[in-house]
């Protein structure tokens, strides 16, 4: 049974690889990231993260896995910044409160899909211009939800957090050896 990471994503391959698992391809999804109207930050994360397993093209017995990390400032979405100008918006919007980070994953199989979702709270501390104009300036927050990440500098804006430091950083790894196993995937049969 071949796995396909339906993900562009750095981080979501070495997250699989923590877990021992290397993709047989990687086809990084492209569809249109702009939110509903209205939409809330869990459905739309969802729908995100669905709809990217359902653009990868994939034979039937191929299992395809993709995920979407979205931030979440109340109702608002953050995604990745176009550029520095919204990244500094961003954070300055998460500057000394509480934001969430919603991850969802979906597996694919044939007409079949598997999906669950992780929500996590993150605190970040009241960053100084200094902190924000050295983040900005070290280019990490390029490709990142929210325009940070946690696993980068930005560790250091971090004091608090409450859910999946995995989840947070782009594929929750306890859900997703769930869903890949729910697929038939052999994760641990090696060891049985
Ligand atoms: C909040 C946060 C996000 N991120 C990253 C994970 C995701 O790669 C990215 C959110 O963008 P996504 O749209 O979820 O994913 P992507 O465009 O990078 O890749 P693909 O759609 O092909 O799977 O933000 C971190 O690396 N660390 C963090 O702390």
């Amino acid at each position: 049974m071949r796995l396909i990471l339906g993900s562009g994503s750095p981080r979501r391959r070495e997250l699989l690889a923590q877990i021992g698992v290397v993709a047989d391809d990687i086809r990084p999804p492209e569809i249109d990231e702009t939110p509903a109207k209205g939409e809330q930050p869990r459905p739309y994360c969802r729908r995100m993260a669905i709809e990217k397993a359902r653009a990868v093209e994939a034979a039937p017995d191929e299992i395809v896995l993709s995920a979407d990390t979205t931030v979440a400032l109340g109702r608002r979405i953050y995604g990745k910044p176009a550029d520095a100008g919204e990244a500094a918006s961003f954070l300055h919007a998460l500057s000394g409160r509480r934001h969430r980070v919603v991850t969802a994953v979906a597996v694919r199989l044939g007409d079949r899909i598997w999906e669950r979702d992780v929500v996590s709270t993150v605190r970040m501390k009241m960053l100084s211009n200094p902190e924000v104009n050295a983040y900005l300036e070290s280019g990490d927050w390029q490709g990142k939800a929210g325009g940070y990440s946690i696993q980068g500098p930005a560790g250091a804006f971090i004091p608090w957090i409450s859910g999946s430091y995995t989840a947070i950083v782009g594929l929750p790894l306890a859900e997703t050896a769930g869903l890949l196993m729910a697929a038939g995937y052999p994760l641990y049969e090696h060891a049985a």
